[in-house]
């Protein structure tokens, strides 16, 4: 395996889905300058959504041949879709920029934790049961999906005492403003949060 580096560090954004993981990930990570590595899945894209920017999206024999070639650190199932992180893209990606973040569930921020240790951090963003229903519903996700995450947000938010900090996210300026502090002060030392 790959040995990190003193400075590369690995973010992860973890929580429920519809806390806004996504959202204040892509926030901090432009204002800090750090790159995300993207997922690959096989489930088709959202009307809002950019091949390579939010997802790898690819075809399941894609996928498979890919699995087969031991190229994902891990794989899951979610709904009849799969998804996976290519051990490549982190250490390609850590040696270009130092630092980088992702965007998992519970399951593959554990893989991740137990592929690279230390140098992983795991930022738990979490809001209650409702409100992330209805930032699920004006997201545009559909019943079915709906009801899938929730069936997925007791087991999710259980996490939160695993990880390495914790953010609740309903004002979301606020919550990007204490998260890229945070980040910066513990780890990047950037000073880049010397502004109001
Ligand atoms: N374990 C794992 N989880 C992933 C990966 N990529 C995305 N996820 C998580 O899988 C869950 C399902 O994602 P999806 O239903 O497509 O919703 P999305 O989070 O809005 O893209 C979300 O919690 C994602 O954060 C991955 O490569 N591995
Ligand atoms: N603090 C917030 N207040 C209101 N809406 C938010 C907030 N954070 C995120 N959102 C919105 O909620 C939805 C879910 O956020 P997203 O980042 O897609 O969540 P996740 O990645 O955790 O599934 C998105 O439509 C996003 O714009």
């Amino acid at each position: 395996m790959y040995e990190l580096k003193d400075k590369e560090l690995i973010f992860v954004f973890t929580g429920p889905n519809g806390a806004g993981r996504r959202t204040v990930a892509q926030m901090s990570g432009s204002t800090l300058g750090i790159k995300q590595v993207i997922s690959y899945t096989t489930r088709p894209p959202r009307l809002s959504e950019v091949e390579g920017q939010d997802y790898h999206f690819i075809t399941p024999e894609a996928f498979a041949a890919a699995e087969a070639n031991t190229e994902f650190i891990e794989v899951i199932e979610i709904g009849g879709n799969r998804y996976g992180i290519k051990d490549a893209d982190v250490t390609d990606q850590l040696v270009q920029y130092g630092a980088v973040y992702l965007v998992l569930n519970s399951y593959g921020t554990e893989m991740l934790k137990k592929a690279y240790g230390e140098r992983v951090v795991r930022i738990f963003i979490y809001a209650d049961r409702d409100t992330v229903q209805l930032r699920e519903q004006e997201r545009g996700d559909s019943p079915e999906q709906i009801s899938l995450y929730m069936s997925n947000y007791e087991e999710e938010m259980a996490y939160r005492d695993a990880c390495e900090h914790a953010f609740e996210n309903l004002d979301l300026a606020h919550t990007v403003f204490d998260l890229t502090k945070a980040l910066d002060e513990n780890y990047l030392k950037r000073n880049l949060l010397d502004l109001d």
